[in-house]
């Protein structure tokens, strides 16, 4: 579960990012989150994530308030979250197995289980078969597809995606939106950004609608 309780955040310089935001989500749900650009959707993924903190109100997940977490306690909340944010590239001098497996190596996770679930993940993606190969040589909505993966390689209860679609044309656009559909089907708990609400309304989404800062709407 992930509450916001009427959260704001100013960056430095005075720029307030989100300016009293609340909402629930529960176990389960497929939330999509939409907005304007700089409406402040990255800035509130990142909230979830603890890499940035609220100016005021609070932020918890499953029960852990987020904001007052010791900073050594970070990696094993972000354990529980898979994270696909646009600045976390892959990494290009590595192969599609070593990027998927590097959360595990991290995780110090034993590794002949590792190598099973680095296997299952891929799998999961579409990309069974392809561990050999260089991100620099799969195509956009292939390279996405390894950062899902790499999220998804720790087993989290709650998937964060900031943007997945963007860059990506229509038909990859709608695999990718599928494959959010089918994590949150087997029970994950989804919550993606968006431009382009359309690519998740087949799949009947709760709604976020961020609006300079503010939630216009948190619909049913
Ligand atoms: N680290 C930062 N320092 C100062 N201002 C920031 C910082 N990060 C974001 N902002 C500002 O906060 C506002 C919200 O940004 P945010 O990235 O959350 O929006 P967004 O809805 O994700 O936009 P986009 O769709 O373009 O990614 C923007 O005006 C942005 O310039």
């Amino acid at each position: 579960m992930i509450v916001f309780n009427e959260v704001v955040k100013r960056y430095p310089g005075g720029y307030t990012a989100l300016a009293g935001v609340s909402f629930e989500i529960r176990h389960g749900e497929l939330a999509v989150l939409s907005g304007h650009s700089g409406a402040g959707k990255s800035t509130l993924l990142k909230l979830i994530a603890a890499i940035e903190r609220p100016t005021s109100g609070s932020v918890s997940i499953n029960g852990q308030d987020v904001p007052a977490l010791r900073p050594r306690a970070i990696p094993y909340l972000r354990r529980n979250l898979g994270l696909v944010l646009q600045e976390h590239r892959l990494l290009y001098d590595r192969s599609v197995y070593d990027n998927v497996m590097l959360p595990l190596v991290i995780a110090g996770h034993p590794a002949r289980d590792a190598v099973k679930r680095v296997a299952a993940a891929l799998e999961r993606v579409g990309l069974a078969g392809r561990e050999r190969e260089m991100p620099a040589g799969l195509s956009g909505g292939e390279q996405q597809r390894v950062a899902i993966a790499r999220a998804i390689v720790n087993r989290p209860t709650i998937l964060i995606a900031d943007e997945p679609t963007a860059h990506l044309d229509t038909a990859y656009a709608n695999e990718i939106a599928n494959l959010f559909k089918s994590f949150n089907a087997a029970g994950v708990t989804v919550l993606v950004s968006t431009h382009d609400e359309r690519l998740f309304a087949q799949h009947s989404p709760r709604r976020l609608v961020l609006s300079k800062g503010l939630l216009q709407g948190v619909g049913a």
